[in-house]
């Protein structure tokens, strides 16, 4: 078995599958590497939830994989694979039908993908072909907006930000009905009961349609919902992904034990919320684990080779040390 066989999707040929894919951003300083390394796999039908700090690439990684990365960035590594196609090397015509289509993808910032001169009513028209009053009625209905049928000849200034996120999600998951759907923090801007319903919806799609995704969320309750395996990413890598049972149960990577025990309410009431010391800043550059200034296991060898991805039970971990008696 290699070593990146835990971070494959279970039995089957995978729907995707990502292999060390790298990703840069140019900026006054130089170029800055944001996205090093990432490999998995995802199935038909299953559900990778990303987790990670802020800044810790999970957008990049979504935005690599639909060819939709800021001007300012660029791949300079890795191979990305949907069924047959070769997404990294598509040609864009191909590459925009697939995203017609396909793949579907809600962003973290529903303005920047609508056009603010045009009625919503006419940008849900122009996403989805022959949408019909029965139609849209369900699409709305499905993410608790009925009471925005008669609104739609208003422009999106004129919506809540959690109202164009759901209208996003409806029509990026319910009206392609996608193989893959890319969710970038699709219920964050939503109040706790219409965050439920979205999260059912989802799941209802990949029970119904059997679509595929990778839901990006700061959420760790949340990716327990949803997920079938979760990667955690830090500092631009994967630094773990594990089945969603096992990744809470028994958190391999320092830095996924330290994300556990951040969790509020995993500890007595009274007992201080705990916080990860130190910052990520600057980590990406580091020659070692970019762990390594915050890990309480440091050892010598973290700060100078970066670890190679290794199976531990059902776990593919970059860490040295994981798997000794920390
Ligand atoms: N347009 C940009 N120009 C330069 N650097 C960028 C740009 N967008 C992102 N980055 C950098 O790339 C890295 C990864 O950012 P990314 O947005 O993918 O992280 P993230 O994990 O999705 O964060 P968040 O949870 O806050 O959305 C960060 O260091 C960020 O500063």
């Amino acid at each position: 078995m290699d070593a990146t066989t835990a971070a494959r999707a279970p039995a089957g040929s995978p729907l995707l599958s990502v292999r060390d894919l790298a990703v840069v951003f140019r900026t006054r300083g130089g170029e800055v590497p944001a996205v090093r390394e990432v490999s998995f796999d995802l199935a038909r039908g299953e559900i990778l939830g990303l987790v990670g700090e802020s800044g810790s690439g999970k957008s990049t990684v979504l935005t690599a994989l639909t060819r939709m990365l800021a001007r300012n960035a660029r791949v300079t590594a890795g191979t990305v694979r949907f069924g047959d196609a070769d997404l990294l090397a598509l040609r864009e015509p191909a590459m925009r039908r697939l995203r017609g289509d396909r793949i579907g993808l809600i962003p973290q910032r529903p303005m920047t993908s609508l056009s603010p001169a045009t009625t919503v009513g006419r940008q849900l028209r122009w996403h989805l072909d022959g949408l019909d009053g029965h139609r849209l009625k369900e699409l709305l209905g499905g993410v608790g907006l009925d009471a925005l049928l008669d609104r739609l000849d208003g422009y999106p200034f004129e919506f809540s930000g959690g109202q164009l996120q759901r209208l996003l999600i409806a029509v990026a998951a319910l009206g392609k009905q996608p193989d893959l759907l890319l969710a970038d923090e699709p219920t964050t801007t939503l109040d706790a009961t219409v965050q439920a319903q979205v999260l059912r919806l989802l799941l209802d799609l990949r029970d119904r349609v059997g679509s595929a995704m990778v839901f990006v969320t700061h959420d760790l309750a949340v990716v327990s919902q949803v997920s079938d395996r979760v990667g955690v990413m830090y500092a631009g890598r994967l630094v773990e992904v594990a089945p969603v049972g096992d990744l809470f149960a028994t958190p391999r990577h320092p830095y996924t034990r330290a994300l556990m025990e951040a969790i509020p309410g995993r500890h007595a009431r009274g007992t201080p919320l705990r916080t990860i010391p130190g910052t990520v800043t600057g980590a990406n550059r580091l020659p070692g684990c970019p762990f390594a200034p915050r890990c309480p296991a440091v050892a010598d060898v973290c700060r100078t080779e970066s670890p190679a991805p290794r199976e531990l039970g059902t776990s593919l971990v970059r860490c040295h040390r994981a798997g000794e008696d920390l």
